[in-house]
């Protein structure tokens, strides 16, 4: 299988930290050079923030993180480097220099992939000794959550290290799409860039303030844009008639003065000094690195929105999400299971900030969900596992009680131990505890019963023998078991 074994980063500005961390959240050594001052610094600041995000965001078994090693130049830094990020600052000459350093000292069969986010392939990888391994590889900031890499050939790049290079991606989380033909902005940023010519407009004509502007966005277009993009939403826009019919309804208008994009706005001294006011009053009772929490948090809640679209399918970017969980929970150790007569343990997890609710503390429906991602990877252990389900079996829970004993708060470790209570294994009864790791105290105690089912056929079924094999000597050994106390429990009994 296609993997990258260990990184460069060349630069490691805001776009070159963001890469480390997606190389070394997915298991990935990396060397970064960056003769900044203040490199490590910066760095170690976005790192902080891409594992926070990515605590909130998956429960998959990463890899163990890569180490991340400051080199002093860019010849040590790409020493045994296969994949090298070049992300310094965006102009022509200086990013020329810098390849042609890369070129020299890298592995030949190296891939090299440049950050720029409009400069042409062949532009940049004239001169080379090897241009072929040379390619734009335009990321979306944040890097370590948004999954978008443009791959963009140029005149000497092959077609081989393009489709090499998509493969290694998806082994971090990303998706790499093959732009067709170079073009200067590639597709994102071409896109974007005519948005924000309309945008500097509109604020230099007094329309509106940049606050405004923002929440025209984020309260209308962008909630569609980040699930459909924009060719199916205006099919649906068309009506039962779709696309043609939005195509003659509103092709029309095009004619009509409805965009100053193709003059560019002059940003003279006013503009600036206007666009910097607003945005400061508009956002500067935050810093960058909490405006990045909040970022990443709300991305992440939109992209696990988006995992649970089209029916558990998966939606947009958040089916490459569920692709990337699935290729983790692949290529991760598989857990042994031990059956012996103890409770056994399933599950260890932080408390993150978004499961605080207003009273301060871990919100109601997280504790379920922490025994139901315990639940989760006990059915791992037991086989019935995500290649399971898609086979058509699954185990569906048909009841379940709840205690809240005591209170977690943010950043608290926490952990699940379960006990199988007497049951045929069509049947599962647990009964689960969620302690703080700290000091031990239950927090919260959850009894279960899942159902085995075929889901082609809507309907309970006996398991499939190679569970029914890991299942039934965990049933036996924690038969010798004491019931727990609080196993029948009804709500509201005394103790
Ligand atoms: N900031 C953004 O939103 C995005 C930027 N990009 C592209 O990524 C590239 C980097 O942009 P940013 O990270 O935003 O810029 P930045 O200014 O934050 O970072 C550039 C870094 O390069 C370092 N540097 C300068 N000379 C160097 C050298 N000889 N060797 C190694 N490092 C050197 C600087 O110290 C700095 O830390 C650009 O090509 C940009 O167009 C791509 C996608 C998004
Ligand atoms: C502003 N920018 C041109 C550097 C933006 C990009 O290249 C991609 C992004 O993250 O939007």
């Amino acid at each position: 299988m296609a993997k990258i074994n260990q990184a460069a980063c060349i630069g490691g500005g805001v776009i070159g930290a963001a890469w480390a961390a997606r190389f070394i959240l997915g298991g990935i050594d990396t060397n970064m050079f960056d003769p900044h001052p203040e490199a490590q610094r910066l760095v170690s600041e976005v790192m902080a923030n891409a594992e926070r995000a990515y605590e909130m965001l998956t429960r998959a078994p990463l890899p163990n993180k890569g180490t991340l090693s400051f080199s002093n130049s860019i010849e040590e830094a790409v020493r045994g480097a296969d994949w090298i990020q070049e992300s310094v600052p965006e102009r022509l000459d200086f990013k020329h220099g810098v390849l042609a350093q890369i070129d020299a000292a890298a592995h030949p069969k190296a891939l090299i992939g440049s950050s720029t986010s409009g400069l042409m392939p062949s532009d940049l990888q004239r001169g080379m000794k090897n241009p072929e391994r040379m390619f734009v590889a335009h990321p979306f900031n944040p890097v370590y959550l948004l999954p978008l890499v443009e791959l963009v050939g140029g005149e000497k790049t092959t077609r081989a290290v393009l489709e090499d290079a998509k493969d290694k991606l998806a082994t971090i989380g990303m998706t790499g799409l093959i732009i067709n033909k170079e073009i200067e902005g590639f597709v994102g940023d071409r896109l974007q860039e005519a948005f924000w010519r309309e945008a500097l407009w509109l604020i230099k004509d007094d329309i509106c303030d940049t606050e405004t502007l923002d929440n025209v966005i984020r309260y209308s277009f962008g909630l569609r844009w980040a699930q459909m993009g924009l060719f199916e939403t205006y099919r649906i826009a068309g009506g039962e008639a779709g696309m043609r019919d939005f195509l003659s309804k509103y092709g029309p208008i095009l004619a009509w003065p409805w965009t100053k994009l193709t003059d560019v706005v002059d940003l003279d001294d006013n503009l600036v000094e206007k666009i910097v006011g607003q945005s400061d009053a508009q956002s500067g009772q935050r810093g960058i690195r909490e405006l990045e929490r909040i970022r990443d948090q709300n991305l992440v809640g939109i992209l696990q929105a988006l995992k649970a679209g089209d029916e558990g399918r998966g939606w947009g970017a958040g089916e490459l999400v569920a692709d990337f969980e699935a290729h983790l929970w692949k290529t991760a150790p598989k857990p042994q299971l031990n059956p012996t007569s103890e409770p056994i343990r399933l599950l260890e997890v932080k408390v993150h900030p978004a499961w605080i609710d207003y009273n301060g503390h871990m919100t109601e429906y997280r504790y379920t969900q922490c025994f139901a991602d315990a639940c989760d990877v006990l059915l791992q252990l037991i086989g019935a596992d995500i290649d399971y389900v898609k086979a058509g079996h699954s185990y569906y829970t048909v009841e379940s009680h709840v205690r809240l004993l005591a209170e977690a708060k943010l950043g608290d470790a926490l952990y699940v131990k379960a006990q199988l209570l007497p049951s045929d294994g069509k049947k599962i009864h647990t009964f689960m505890w969620l302690y703080r790791a700290s000091d031990d105290t239950l927090l919260s105690t959850y009894e279960q019963l899942t159902l085995h089912v075929s889901s082609k056929e809507s309907r309970s079924v006996p398991p499939l023998p190679e569970v029914m094999r890991k299942l039934k000597p965990l049933i036996e050994a924690h038969a010798d078991l004491p019931a727990p106390d609080a196993a029948g429990r009804s709500i509201g009994q005394r103790k």
